[in-house]
């Protein structure tokens, strides 16, 4: 293995002067989500990044060899290999180092925690304090910061028959659906996951706290990156019949102080009533909205993110610096 050319036991990275730094390996480190992670790496100076000789990759005993010498592992692999290379991790014991699994693999299993440090007042130290931390998925970090503080708030039942519209750029689909756009072969424009099995469902019911399983209807523009997620609502079918203001004072609320997370004027003007999804990209912030109608008693909740910055590599860069316990940057 290579850890930034120089080989030290577990957490012994020497940098200039006496600090170590802690040695993290990203596997599938030249997927979509992989190059997102090295790129914010090679832009901070505090971990050493492993790495192993490409033909050696997918070899398993090769990985657990390097995996063994690490502190950390960020797994940016498909789900049936992320459940095999878990398993390798498994088989390590006590050598076992911690693992941030960017796919949908584990994001409802029990034993790991949810990566979404702004969930609820206690998921950083849930974070912090986990050997296992699933990276959420880019729609449900979008649907889970609007919906669980009017979840939690009881302005948005539990059983609510809730719908989420959203779209995002082409590079949400990995390697093979950017080749599929930039060949050409792609459409303009597409709905999916009309099958109403979406991988995204089970954590966002989940973490949002609903009863209900959501309708989810995703959709893939013909741009590189950024999306939307909006979720519409008629305000009279809400218990207390709130408002929009009373909708955005608790996002407002729940997000107030947050680094990444930011709650946007109510209606916002400077919008002109349209919103369009590539404003945060390559960056890891998430911004909501509301727009509402006091005349019609409608109002629809938007969050804005890139779905490969908030969305996947810059959320895995924040719950990896959680869980090495070094100092957001
Ligand atoms: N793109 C996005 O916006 C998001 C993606 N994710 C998730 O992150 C994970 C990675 O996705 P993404 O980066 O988009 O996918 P990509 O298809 O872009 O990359 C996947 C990478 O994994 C490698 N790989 C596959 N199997 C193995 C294996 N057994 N051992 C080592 N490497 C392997 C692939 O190599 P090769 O091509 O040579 O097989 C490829 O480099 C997925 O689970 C995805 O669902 C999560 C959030 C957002
Ligand atoms: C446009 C597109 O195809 N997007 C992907 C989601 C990308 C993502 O977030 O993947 P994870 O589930 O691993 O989080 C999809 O809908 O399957």
């Amino acid at each position: 293995m290579t850890v930034s050319d120089t080989k030290l036991p577990k957490g012994q990275v020497q940098t200039s002067g006496a600090a170590k730094k802690p040695v993290v390996f990203v596997d599938g480190g030249s997927g979509t989500t992989g190059l997102g992670i090295a790129e914010r790496l090679s832009a901070q100076n505090d971990v050493a990044v492993a790495s192993i000789a490409d033909d050696k990759r997918k070899d398993p005993e090769a990985k657990k060899a390097l995996m063994k010498e690490v502190d950390l592992v960020i797994l940016c692999l498909p789900d049936d290999a992320a459940k095999e290379t878990v398993k390798l991790i498994d088989s390590l014991g006590a050598a076992a180092p911690k693992v941030l699994d960017a796919s949908t693999a584990f994001r409802v299993a029990p034993d790991w925690a949810y990566g979404f440090p702004e969930l609820a007042a206690d998921q950083v130290d849930k974070i912090r304090n986990a050997r296992k931390v699933s990276n959420p998925g880019c729609y449900p970090t979008g649907a889970i910061a609007l919906l669980r503080p009017l979840v939690d708030a009881g302005l948005v039942a539990a059983d609510y028959p809730i719908t989420i519209n959203a779209v995002s750029g082409y590079s949400g689909g990995g390697k093979t659906m950017i080749a599929s756009f930039e060949d050409g072969t792609a459409p303009a424009f597409e709905l999916y996951g009309l099958g109403f099995e979406h991988k995204h469902l089970p954590e966002t019911q989940l973490y949002s706290h609903l009863t209900r399983r959501p309708i989810f209807v995703p959709s893939v523009g013909n741009y590189r990156q950024g999306m939307l997620v909006s979720v519409p609502l008629h305000l009279d079918t809400l218990p207390g019949k709130p408002d929009g203001a009373a909708l955005h004072a608790a996002l407002a609320k729940r997000y107030v102080g947050s680094k990444y997370v930011s709650v946007k004027p109510l209606d916002d003007a400077t919008r002109n009533g349209k919103l369009e999804p590539e404003a945060l990209n390559e960056t890891n912030m998430l911004e909501l909205y509301v727009f509402a109608s006091e005349k019609h008693r409608q109002a629809v909740l938007i969050a804005r993110l890139d779905n490969l910055g908030k969305g996947a590599s810059g959320a895995a860069v924040q719950n990896m610096r959680l869980m090495l316990g070094i100092a957001d940057c």
